[in-house]
């Protein structure tokens, strides 16, 4: 059974419908990334599923169970948490464990646990406003997963980070995915990339696309071949193109990229072409688009 499904989830602000009829399964023990540009209604959703707003229509059935008070299966990190600089890491873990329905004992021992598991035990004694960005975003996970949630919800965990500190938390989440389901939002695709088994890819409102990284590799990606030649790339590569029956064909600057069906047919051909007419060819490379490249593809369709 699906940690929760999603059937027909609207939410309209005003006169704008910002989500419009989102339908998903999450599955227990997989890491999801739910990944769209700004605007796109990852905060709307997310909030929607941790209960804080109100969906307009559809519904949201978690364990099997669509009415019900779902808090203790759920955790949650905003996408601007806020701590009390003055406590330590270690009171604000035991006081969200208590808030959580943990006895003191229960609490405390938790506390320290994820201290450790988040990676800031060392300076669990230390005030919260001293942290760096990365801590005071791992403490933020602890708070979100002290009662055992069986779905964790990261709003844009990485996004504010620096380099090392989004390094630190996408570390951090690879643990936490032997721990519980994981739903996190983002708009970079490479940490979606990094972390997670699958990718929920919101466009407007709408799911444009779902599914594993390998499946949407395998239904999008194209194999490419590159060339750049001394002189006049516009003019060879136009030529070749009309060899070879390209998909479609890049300029950019000296370099050109032509998008093949089949890139051993056209590497012969090419390479023949290249060759026998003397071209000034000064490289030749096969690669295969992006998944960047794919999903911008996705969002202009
Ligand atoms: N409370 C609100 N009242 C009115 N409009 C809102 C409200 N919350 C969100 N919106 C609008 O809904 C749309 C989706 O916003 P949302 O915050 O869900 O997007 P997002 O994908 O999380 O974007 P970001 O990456 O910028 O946080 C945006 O156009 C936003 O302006």
């Amino acid at each position: 059974m699906p940690v929760v499904s999603i059937n027909g989830l609207k939410k309209r602000f005003q006169d704008q419908e910002v989500i419009k009829g989102l339908d998903f399964q999450l599955t227990e023990g997989k890491c999801v990334a739910l990944l769209g540009a700004n605007g796109a209604g990852k905060t709307t959703t997310l909030k929607m599923l941790s209960g804080l707003m109100k969906p307009d229509s559809g519904t949201i059935v978690f364990e099997g169970a669509e009415k019900g008070d779902f808090r203790s299966l759920i955790g949650y990190l905003p996408q601007y948490p806020v701590f009390y600089d003055w406590m330590t890491g270690r009171e604000f873990l035991e006081y969200t464990g208590k808030l959580a329905g943990l006895s003191n004992k229960e609490a405390k021992g938790r506390a320290q646990e994820l201290l450790e598991l988040v990676g800031i035990a060392d300076a669990k004694n230390r005030r919260i406003g001293k942290y760096s960005g990365g801590m005071k975003q791992r403490l933020g996970i602890a708070q979100a997963i002290i009662h055992r949630p069986k779905l964790v919800m990261l709003d844009e965990p990485v996004s504010a980070l620096d380099p090392f500190g989004r390094r630190e938390v996408l570390e951090l989440m690879e643990k936490l995915k032997k721990e519980t389901t994981i739903l996190f939002s983002t708009h970079i695709l490479n940490d979606a990339e990094e972390v997670c088994d699958e990718i929920l890819f919101l466009h407007n409102g709408k799911l444009v696309e779902a599914g594993t990284m390998s499946q949407l590799k395998d239904k999008h990606q194209q194999a490419k071949i590159d060339l750049v030649f001394k002189e006049n790339t516009s003019r060879y590569s136009e030529e070749l193109s009309v060899l070879y029956p390209v998909t479609s064909i890049k300029i950019n600057g000296e370099k050109a990229s032509l998008f093949v069906e089949d890139v051993e047919g056209a590497k012969k051909l090419f390479l023949t072409e290249i060759t026998s007419r003397n071209l000034p060819l000064i490289k030749f490379e096969i690669s295969r688009t992006s998944l960047e490249d794919v999903f911008m593809k996705v969002v202009q369709k």
